[in-house]
């Protein structure tokens, strides 16, 4: 058994009371590789903002459960070299067993999810109470989920929203003791988060998805007061990196994202954590495919991967600057 604390890892309670207060969220930016990772981390140190790393299941699948844990804890150091010692909570993402969130906090991550989104309430209830009530042995926190997010949600494609019941909030947080919900108000994975059909143009012909629902929000909030919420599925799937990836032989079609200005009116809520993934990736693959289209001699990985590195890293900062409001929180 590793416990987090002896790495240098925080849970998310803490960064979370404090996101509350200070009306911002937390950025959870998923990562699969060193480049990724050093990006975030270089990113929340120049911008003094607080981080969750994420690990997916195809991230354990990808690169090694063992190498990532060790990489995040090698993320602590890199932060202290590079000058700022910010809060870095390592989480589960969509965990989808109760064994799998054991194995993870055995190993030492500080936060799991268990997501059990798709179960009948009382087997979603029954499973997050058992993750919690192990987690909390290790002071671990937990973040549950209700409702089911469009698009592709674990290895469950809903084909649409099932939007998070205000009614059932109170009661599932009372039952289970979660310390953080996951809700559906709009939100959803990927890069093509909405059909065509279900946006309209603007005069540039940019699809411009239906606004979240914040009355749904609203009405949770006021069910669980000062409780922290968190949003899946939040990349806004900038047009410019959208283009460069087009322009460079990609084929990406009606990729659509959540617009910024609304994930900046939910990290002023209860909204404590936003989990960006899919808008990394479409940094990165802009970079590399412009390498390759512009310098097709080149075959030294390092000159693909770090101009990947640096577009990621310019793509955090401006998160935690101007959307999630999580830059200077550090001291
Ligand atoms: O919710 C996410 C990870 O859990 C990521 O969402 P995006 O696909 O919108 O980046
Ligand atoms: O929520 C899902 C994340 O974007 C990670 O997805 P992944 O399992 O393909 O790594
Ligand atoms: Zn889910
Ligand atoms: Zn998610």
């Amino acid at each position: 058994m590793v416990n987090y604390k002896d790495l240098g890892l925080v849970n998310s309670r803490e960064m979370f009371k404090k996101a509350m207060e200070g009306k911002y969220a937390i950025p959870a930016f998923n990562f699969n590789n060193m480049e990724q990772m050093q990006a975030i981390v270089a990113a929340c140190v120049e911008t003094k903002s607080p981080v969750i790393l994420q690990v997916s299941s195809g991230a354990r699948k990808y690169a090694n459960q063992t190498i990532l844990r060790y990489m995040a804890q090698g993320a602590v150091e890199y932060a202290k070299e590079l000058g700022c010692n910010i809060p870095i909570c390592l989480h589960l993402d969509h965990g989808d067993t109760y064994e799998l969130c054991v194995s993870c906090i055995e190993m030492g991550f500080s936060s799991v999810m268990i997501d059990g989104s798709a179960l009948p309430y009382d087997e979603n209830v029954a499973l997050t109470k058992k993750v919690v009530d192990y987690a909390h042995q290790y002071d671990v926190t937990v973040e549950g989920e209700l409702g089911v997010l469009a698009g592709i949600e674990d290895d469950v494609v809903a084909a649409a929203n099932v939007y998070t019941s205000p009614d059932l909030v109170e009661d599932f947080v009372k039952k289970t003791g979660v310390d953080s919900l996951a809700i559906s108000i709009g939100t959803s994975h990927g890069a093509n988060k909405f059909k065509p059909e279900q946006c309209t143009r603007n005069a540039d012909g940019i699809l411009v998805p239906p606004p979240l629902r914040f009355d749904i929000l609203e009405e949770i909030e006021r069910r669980i007061p000062g409780f922290p919420i968190v949003l899946h599925g939040s990349s806004s799937v900038p047009q410019d990196k959208v283009a460069i990836i087009n322009k460079y032989g990609g084929a990406l079609k009606d990729a659509v994202g959540i617009p910024e200005e609304q994930l900046r009116r939910a990290a002023t809520s209860a909204v404590c954590k936003i989990n960006i993934d899919s808008d990394g990736r479409l940094a990165m693959t802009a970079a590399v495919r412009e390498v390759f289209a512009t310098k097709p001699a080149e075959f030294d990985p390092r000159k693909y991967l770090g101009p990947a590195r640096e577009a990621l890293k310019e793509l955090y900062k401006h998160k935690t600057v101007h959307v999630l409001g999580s830059a200077n929180r550090v001291e």
